[in-house]
């Protein structure tokens, strides 16, 4: 049974002692027991503890109804301010309620609970009844009673509320804190309500570091732009306390940065151009070179494949006013290296560079020619179609399987006056001789073919260029070797590489004009630029101009190089005589 349920069958005597004690007390209007009140009055130690709590209440309610009133009226400014600030603002209309700090205004929980334990106890006093609470009247360590610590703890609230909204200026500092504090929670709301709505994808650590790239890249470029300006007016736009040396250094890390060279390479070409010719080659390399093809004249002619390509929907053109075999194709709808064309062999893919040194050599019908390293053989089967298949094309490649392809494209392009070798061309004059004209396309750095294999920008260094350059010098001595200074019209040798450095370039022909009986002669190209004479530490023969450079920057081509030797003895000059020749030369 529950502690509240009365018993059915028990009799009920009359009131017990505690609704007697709980009867209505008359009292008088404004009774109050106090000492001062009825001085002579003789009252017990427990009914002046009463007294005190009485008056210790009443103190307490006139304050909690005091307390409250002010709060309301701090509640009221802030109010206001925070519609003035929200009208300037214009920010949000959503309700901040809830973004209030708990601790800061929220008297109101604590002071009703009080209050209302308070207006128990006074009416339980008023009535006679103690409460359970405080039936033993316990007093504190300090002698202090439970209810005189509560009143305390309200009236020390109360007198910091007091403080607050006495304290105009603490009072409007605090609220403007507190509204910007909301506005941030404002704003942030705004960044966080379109997170709530749409799906926020975190970019993956690729995507991040492809983003940091591009703003490194684009802060780097702008450097690049701003030191080059400086470069190209040093005296007016220079910093004083920096020297030109400074700038060159911070403009070569940034194109290396920029356009991922390594130094060394990047250090070459800052040497062979200057500064706004260095910036345009860089960018070429960053392009494709157009897809070019030659016209196989074995089988066809230029406008007859032209027209039958556009007839596929090839989008062409003619390459240049210097070929009459070249075209440029724009845009092809099929794979332009398997059209009915190319498989029949009407076509090569080559690039406009290619087509260079073989005009150069100018091989004629019925001639005895040499290539010596012609792996894939694109040259060979332009040297064929000049030659009109007649004469002899000696075809060599030291790689065999590099072999494979040129037996492949001789047979699609209907090449039949060559014959294929496998040898170390270093040796072929030991093998045979007697050759009209030679041609060289070298082994190289590929300096020259960088948008076609960018891993060069950063695999080269000095000891690759300097191995290049030594077989090269081995291969041109071997080439020249080959051929017969006494072939009619003949005794030329073309030597060509896809590398723009100076040392497999002009070094190498440098070396050869000492080293041999041969002179440099006009390659018959009516464009490209000068090889180099002076050169750095380099001094070249003056007949060195005569080579031709090419540019993928100025000529919308791979970088190459093409020299045309005459061979004008066969004796090969003895070290003594190499001697004596240098002398003259100098
Ligand atoms: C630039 S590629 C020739 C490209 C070819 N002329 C063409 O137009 O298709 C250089 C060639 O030289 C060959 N080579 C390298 N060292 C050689 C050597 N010592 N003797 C003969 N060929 C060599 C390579 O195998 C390579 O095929």
């Amino acid at each position: 049974m529950g502690r509240n349920q009365r018993d059915p069958d028990r009799v009920v005597r009359g009131p017990g002692p505690k609704s007697r004690r709980q009867k209505d007390l008359a009292m008088p209007k404004n009774y109050d027991i106090t000492e001062e009140q009825e001085p002579n009055k003789k009252i017990s130690s427990r009914a002046k503890v009463r007294a005190k709590k009485r008056d210790l209440k009443k103190q307490l309610l006139t304050s909690l109804v005091e307390a409250k009133a002010e709060k309301k009226e701090a509640d009221k400014i802030e109010e206001e301010d925070e519609i003035k600030e929200e009208e300037t603002l214009q920010l949000l209309s959503d309700d901040d309620s809830d973004d209030m700090p708990d601790d800061e205004f929220d008297l109101d929980d604590d002071d009703d609970h009080v209050e209302a334990e308070i207006r128990d106890r006074v009416i339980g006093e008023m009535r006679g009844e103690d409460h359970e609470d405080d039936s033993s009247d316990d007093e504190g360590e300090d002698g202090e009673l439970p209810i005189e610590r509560k009143t305390k703890q309200v009236l020390q609230k109360r007198s910091q509320l007091s403080k607050d909204c006495n304290d105009n200026s603490a009072q409007n500092l605090r609220s403007h804190a507190y509204l910007f504090d909301k506005r941030a929670v404002k704003e942030n709301n705004i960044q966080t309500n379109i997170a709530e709505t749409e799906t926020f994808v975190l970019p993956s650590g690729q995507e991040i570091e492809k983003e940091n790239t591009l703003l490194f890249k684009n802060h780097i470029h702008q450097r690049i732009k701003d030191v080059v300006a400086v470069l190209s007016d040093f005296g007016n736009k220079r910093d004083p306390e920096r020297t030109r040396k400074d700038y060159v250094n911070v403009l070569r890390k940034d194109l290396c940065t920029y356009y991922s060279y390594n130094d060394f390479l990047l250090s070459k070409f800052m040497d062979m151009f200057p500064l706004t010719e260095l910036i345009a080659f860089l960018e070429a390399n960053e392009v494709n070179r157009p897809i070019t093809i030659r016209t196989n004249t074995l089988k066809t002619k230029r406008r007859d494949l032209a027209q039958a390509l556009i007839s596929r929907g090839v989008n062409l053109d003619p390459l240049a006013k210097w070929t009459k075999v070249g075209l440029v194709v724009y845009e092809s709808p099929v794979p332009i290296g398997a059209t009915p064309e190319y498989l029949a062999g009407h076509y090569m893919i080559q690039g406009a560079s290619s087509f260079v040194p073989v005009m150069a050599l100018a091989p004629q019908p019925g001639e005895r020619v040499l290539d010596m390293c012609a792996a894939p053989g694109g040259k060979t089967t332009y040297i064929a179609q000049l030659m009109k298949n007649s004469g002899f094309i000696f075809v060599n490649d030291i790689n065999k399987a590099r072999l494979k392809a040129v037996v492949g494209n001789m047979h699609r392009m209907g090449v039949s006056n060559s014959v294929i070798s496998n040898y170390d061309a270093r040796s072929f004059p030991t093998i045979m001789g007697n050759f009209s004209r030679v041609l060289l396309d070298a082994p190289c750095s590929g300096t020259g073919v960088i948008s076609k294999d960018p891993s060069v920008k950063t695999s080269k260094d000095d000891s690759d260029i300097t191995k290049c350059s030594h077989l090269q010098k081995e291969l041109i001595l071997a080439a020249i070797d080959s051929c017969n200074a006494q072939a009619q019209n003949g005794g030329y040798i073309v030597y060509c590489t896809c590398s723009v450095m100076v040392e497999e370039n002009e070094e190498v022909v440098n070396y050869a004009l000492k080293k041999r009986n041969v002179k440099l002669v006009q390659t018959g190209l009516e464009f490209g630029v000068e090889g180099f004479c002076k050169y750095r530490q380099y001094r070249f023969h003056p007949s060195l101009k005569q080579t031709r450079r090419f540019y993928p920057h100025s000529h919308n081509m791979d970088g190459f190089f093409v020299a045309k030797f005459k061979k004008f003895s066969n004796k090969i000059p003895s070290s003594d005589d190499v001697k004596e020749k240098q002398e003259v030369k100098e």
